[in-house]
């Protein structure tokens, strides 16, 4: 499924974050969605996943204007920020973000076991989610986006604060997915960048200054590393 913002405006109640804002994540595209501390990622992630409403422009599924609920129902996205539900397991609380999706009961337990496993938390799938570490909630919140298969997954920072091992991990399960699955990832870590994705969007003060290849961002800017590029990229904007 293809999915587009045209002319996208949003403010919160002080701040204006996009006046005009237009993007694209094609189906089966692997983003990788870098830009500073406030560059308005997290904010697009969510607009893109119907839990803010734009006050201008739209967001499209396949050219067809979407409302929240068909956005929420089409984008799994994992928060910065997962929340332990007090007094349930990691498998309940997967399970339960399943349901609360659309899952049937018995679907949603049953695909919780393998989301815990591709998160890499199976070992913690009866432990109370308020027992986890700041790692392994992050884990859980991919769990709990994993668990809905959707063809859009939107992840925002999800590898901040993992260790190396599940940092690689991480990157088996985006590979591991099918390949009609559209994935965005923002991250502050380059390193992340990688041959998993095949597309780098740079987004800073509400606007894209780069949206292309990577080897296409290291051509254009003349450096040899991302992290360069970047650099090179936000000082010219
Ligand atoms: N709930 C909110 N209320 C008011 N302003 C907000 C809110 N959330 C974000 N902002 C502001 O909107 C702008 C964009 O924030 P956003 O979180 O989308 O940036 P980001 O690129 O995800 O940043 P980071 O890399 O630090 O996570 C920032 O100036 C931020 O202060």
């Amino acid at each position: 499924m293809d999915l587009t913002v045209d002319h996208l405006a949003f403010r919160y109640r002080r701040r204006e974050v996009f006046t005009d804002l237009s993007w694209a994540v094609p189906e089966g595209s692997r983003t990788l969605l870098l830009g500073p501390n406030g560059a308005g990622k997290s904010t697009l992630m969510k607009l893109c996943a119907g839990i803010l409403r734009p006050r201008g422009g739209s967001v499209t599924l396949d050219e067809n204007p979407a409302s929240h609920r068909q956005l929420q129902e089409a984008v799994a996205l994992m928060p910065q920020h997962a929340t332990p539900v007090p007094r349930l397991t990691c498998r309940e609380q997967v399970s339960y973000a399943g349901w609360l999706a659309g899952l049937d009961g018995p679907t949603s337990r049953q695909r919780s076991v393998s989301a815990l496993e591709s998160a890499g938390l199976a070992d913690r799938s009866d432990v109370r989610a308020t027992e986890l570490s700041g790692g392994q909630l992050r884990r859980l919140g991919l769990a709990e986006a994993l668990v809905r298969r959707t063809g859009l997954l939107f992840l925002d920072e999800p590898t901040a604060g993992l260790d190396p091992a599940h940092r690689a991990r991480f990157r088996r399960t985006l590979a591991a997915l099918p390949r009609e699955t559209s994935i965005v990832v923002s991250t502050h870590e380059t390193h992340d960048a990688g041959d998993l994705f095949d597309r780098v969007c740079i987004l800073d003060e509400g606007r894209f200054r780069y949206d292309g290849s990577l080897e296409g961002l290291l051509a254009h800017t003349g450096t040899p590393t991302i992290e360069a590029a970047y650099e090179s990229v936000l000082e010219h904007a």
